[in-house]
Parts: structure tokens; C-alpha cells; sequence
């Protein structure tokens, strides 16, 4: 990864500079489109209705199981977190992103993953319009401190209440999850990949002067079990790909964005799909994202679920090891070579 103090002077083109080509595709963005009306209902889920109490025949759950089967990813609300938490938590991200780079730098990492930086790989069209700061938020144990941000003063507060909001939103998706499939309600909750940590990406995509050329985050698979997106809600960027076409995910103040990633894909022997996606870049506003990746511990052993292999559904994929998973995920991440990490386990 380039050093952070060439990663930090080169997003100036947001000023009106050239690009520098590593930000450019080459042909140009596929066209994405609206979600069609009559899908919009089905992938926007009410949480409250998915409680632990909710009976599995809850219809909620029905949705649940095709908007992950199909698409990969679904929207939620009622989940219980007040919209004004959310977006003070937009504002504080988007004040940590002002500071001076002196200051934000203190929190940059060795670490390809983790601390304050940008996707800045230096090579023709591999890089990606952003800076973002990545910290480990749950559970409090994993927390590296002398990565959290001293600046807003609040931030720190503000990201200890919402891993925990994320990580009683996430047991309770979990559990859905067990239910829509009818399965035993803990059997995500009880399986290693769930174990992890969760990893916050406090995200920030500069205006663009070229956004029909530069993406925010190229398309991708993520690297976890499932993700929680708080995304701005004054500005669209997030997109999902579904049979060869993009969709633009719908900006809905107070709702958040969930997707499952290449383990749960695995998990559920490919039942429920993890979500390709990019993030956009936009000529006139700036946009603010947190995301909140569920990943599992390292070293861990990862099969499909023996409760979704049978005879009609055979094995999907290979008993794959994080360790592995990670390495062949960051040897081709930017680089464009396997878009889904999990191919490569695939039988
Ligand atoms: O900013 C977003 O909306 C999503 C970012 C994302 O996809 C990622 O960091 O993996
Ligand atoms: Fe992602």
C-alpha cells in the first residue's frame, strides 16, 4: 500500500486538478438503474417484526430468506436506533474527515486494513476515491484505543454506543436468519464465524470531478459474515449488481443497509448470496458511510452449515481457513483478478 502522506495528497483533484490515472477506469462505468418498485418493498425489512420472540412464521421472515437468497442484501427498519443518533454519528465522521491531515494521520496503521488512510494501491485504475478509518469496535477487548480518533470529542463515545447497537442488531438478524431457513435459532450465533470482531469503516468520498470514470469502492464481495451500512442520507452511492445489471441502493433516512459476505455465503452452502456492490462518486456532494463488518476470528476453520448440505444440495464449498481467505483476498482485492474471494473455494 502506498504511504499514507502520498494517499493523502492525491484525492486534491476533488479541487479541480487532473485525475491521476489510477483512479480511472478504463471503459468507463456500467449504467445502474432504479430498483424496480415491485422489489423495493421485498428488500426493505422491519426489524421489529424479526425480534427472538417472533414466531418463525412471521411472513417477515419469508422476505428475509428470499431478499438474501436472491439478492444478498436487504434494507432495514424499526431496528431501533433513533434517527438523530445516526445522524450525529453521519455529522462527528464527516468532522473527523475535516480535520487537518496532520491530525488524522496520527491514526494511520502498517496495516493494509486497519487505521486512517485511503484505498490507494498507486496502479492504473486499481485505486479508489476515498479516505476511511478502520478501527476494530467489538468487543471492547480487540479495540486498539491508540487508533480511535481523539477528535470530534464525541467520536469516541459515539462509536462504543453503536457497536453496541450493531451488535444486538446483528444477534438478532443472525437468529432471523436461523428461522427463515428453519433452522435451531442459535446455529449462527453458535458457529465460529460469528465469533469475530466487528470492524467499523468510517468512510468519506470526496466530490469527483469525473464520477462517470472513479468509484468510491470498486465492485467487490466482502470479506465478512454479514455488514451493516449506515450510509448518508442526503447522498446515493452505494450500488448492487444483480444478474449482470447495477441497481442504485434507494437513500431512505433512518433505514439501514444490510448485505451478507463471502462467509455467510459459505455458511449457507450459497442459499443466501453475498451481495456485489461498488460505491459511486458524485460531482457536487461529498458522502459519509459507516460500516460495520461482522468478521470471523482468525485461524478459523469455515464449512457450509451440515443442516444445508443433502443430497439435492450437495457441499458448495471447500472447509476454507481464514488465514487463507484473507491472504488470497488481499492478493487480489485491488488488483481486479477474483472478485469473489470464495470462487476459489468454490467445489
Ligand atoms: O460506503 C458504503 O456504502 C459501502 C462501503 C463498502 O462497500 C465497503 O467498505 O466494503
Ligand atoms: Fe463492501
Amino acid at each position: 500500500m502506498a504511504n499514507q502522506e502520498s494517499s493523502e495528497s492525491k484525492l486534491v483533484a476533488e479541487n479541480g486538478d487532473e485525475i491521476p490515472a489510477e483512479y480511472l477506469e478504463k471503459d468507463g462505468l456500467s449504467e445502474a438503474i432504479d430498483i424496480p418498485d415491485t422489489w423495493k418493498d421485498s428488500l426493505l425489512l422491519d426489524l421489529s417484526l424479526l425480534s427472538s420472540s417472533t414466531p418463525a412464521s412471521e411472513p417477515e421472515h419469508v422476505k428475509l430468506r428470499s431478499a438474501l437468497s436472491e439478492w444478498g442484501c436487504f434494507q432495514i427498519k424499526n431496528h431501533g436506533i433513533e434517527s438523530s443518533f445516526q445522524e450525529e454519528l453521519i455529522e462527528v465522521s464527516k468532522q473527523f474527515f475535516a480535520l487537518a491531515s496532520e491530525e488524522k494521520l496520527k491514526y494511520s496503521a502498517s496495516d493494509v486494513f486497519l487505521g486512517y488512510g485511503s484505498d490507494n494501491y498507486g496502479k492504473d485504475g486499481q485505486s479508489n476515491w476515498n479516505y476511511r478509518i478502520t478501527l476494530v469496535i467489538s468487543p471492547d477487548g480487540k479495540r486498539d484505543l491508540q487508533l480511535w480518533p481523539q477528535k470530534p470529542e464525541k467520536f469516541r463515545g459515539m462509536i462504543d454506543e453503536y457497536s453496541k447497537k450493531l451488535l444486538a442488531m446483528t444477534e438478532v438478524i443472525y437468529k432471523a436468519m436461523a428461522k427463515s431457513l428453519n433452522l435451531e435459532q442459535d446455529c449462527f450465533l453458535n458457529h465460529p464465524a460469528t465469533q469475530g470482531a466487528i470492524v467499523g469503516r468510517f468512510g468519506y468520498y470526496p466530490r469527483c470531478p469525473c464520477p462517470e470514470r472513479v468509484l468510491g469502492v470498486k465492485p467487490h464481495t466482502d470479506g465478512s459474515t454479514m455488514t451493516i451500512v449506515l450510509g448518508d442520507d442526503q447522498v446515493e452511492g452505494l450500488q448492487i449488481k444483480k444478474d449482470d445489471q447495477w441497481y442504485k441502493v434507494p437513500v431512505n433516512p433512518g433505514v439501514l443497509f444490510v448485505n451478507l459476505g463471502d462467509i455467510g455465503e459459505v455458511m449457507t452452502n450459497g442459499v443466501f448470496k453475498a451481495a456485489v456492490h461498488r460505491v459511486v462518486t458524485n460531482s457536487s456532494k461529498g458522502r459519509i458511510s459507516v460500516t460495520g463488518f461482522c468478521i470471523p476470528e482468525k485461524k478459523t476453520h469455515i464449512e457450509p452449515l451440515s443442516e444445508l448440505v443433502s443430497l439435492h444440495r450437495p457441499q458448495m464449498f471447500k472447509k476454507l481457513n481464514t488465514d487463507e481467505y484473507w491472504k488470497i483476498y488481499y492478493e487480489n482485492y485491488p488488483y481486479g483478478k477474483v472478485r469473489k474471494t470464495i470462487d476459489v473455494f468454490r467445489f
